[in-house]
């Protein structure tokens, strides 16, 4: 059967990209699946570069076929913070601290100033051939509090005026049709075969 590694340790994450992967007869690996996890230091300075240096770096360590996708908040009022340092906002990928955070530098900020954009960069690695990477955007708006219990990260916070929902509210499939990550998934599907085809090897 076909591999691929998802270079995260992030469950949420992972189960997105199942949905796209497992029906093209991929098993999707993680970074939990592995005994020894190794340590990628993500410190690019943009979104692309951070998934380039996490699956380029498994892809030549293991030889794998391997998917990052780094992502985060780019929150207007706050000038794009917490941007690439989303996971590491108020400490370590601690998604409780991160909200309470988000929230308190957006006390008094009001309804009509508190767009935010999530943004997700994907790329995908093999030995041999040229990187393919796409991305995916989505706009929203924080609330004033958490509403949903379903996903993960800054999900409960981020809210679609257009479904009238958080993402924290929707079912993954629906999350998958209008956040930042399906939309990189959607031009994922149209580029992935005839890149997958395209191997050198
Ligand atoms: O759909 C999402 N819904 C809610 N929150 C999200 C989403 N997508 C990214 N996020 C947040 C989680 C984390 O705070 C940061 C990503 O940081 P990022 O480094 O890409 O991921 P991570 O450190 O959690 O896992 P890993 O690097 O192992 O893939 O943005
Ligand atoms: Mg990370």
């Amino acid at each position: 059967m076909k591999k691929i590694l998802i270079a995260t340790k992030n469950q949420g994450k992972a189960r997105e990209f199942c949905a796209f992967f497992n029906p093209r007869g991929f098993k999707v690996l993680t970074l939990n699946d592995l005994e020894q996890i190794p340590q990628i230091i993500e410190n690019g300075t943009t979104f692309t570069e951070n998934a380039m240096i996490k699956a380029q770096t498994l892809t030549k360590l293991l030889g794998t076929v391997t998917l990052a996708d780094d992502s985060g908040l780019m929150v207007t009022a706050l000038a794009g913070r917490p941007g690439i340092y989303s996971a590491r906002y108020a400490g370590d990928h601690d998604d409780a601290a991160n909200n309470a955070k988000l929230l308190r530098e957006l006390s008094g900020v009001a309804k009509n100033e508190r767009q935010a954009v999530f943004h997700t960069s994907l790329v995908v690695t093999r030995p041999q051939q040229t990187p393919l990477t796409v991305v995916g955007e989505v706009t929203g708006e924080i609330l004033t509090k958490a509403r949903g219990t379903d996903g993960f990260g800054y999900d409960p916070l981020f809210y679609l005026p257009k479904l009238g929902k958080t993402f924290a509210e929707l079912t993954s499939v629906e999350k998958n049709q209008v956040s930042h990550r399906g939309k990189a998934i959607q031009q994922l599907s149209q580029e992935f075969d005839g890149w997958w085809q395209n191997n050198k090897e």
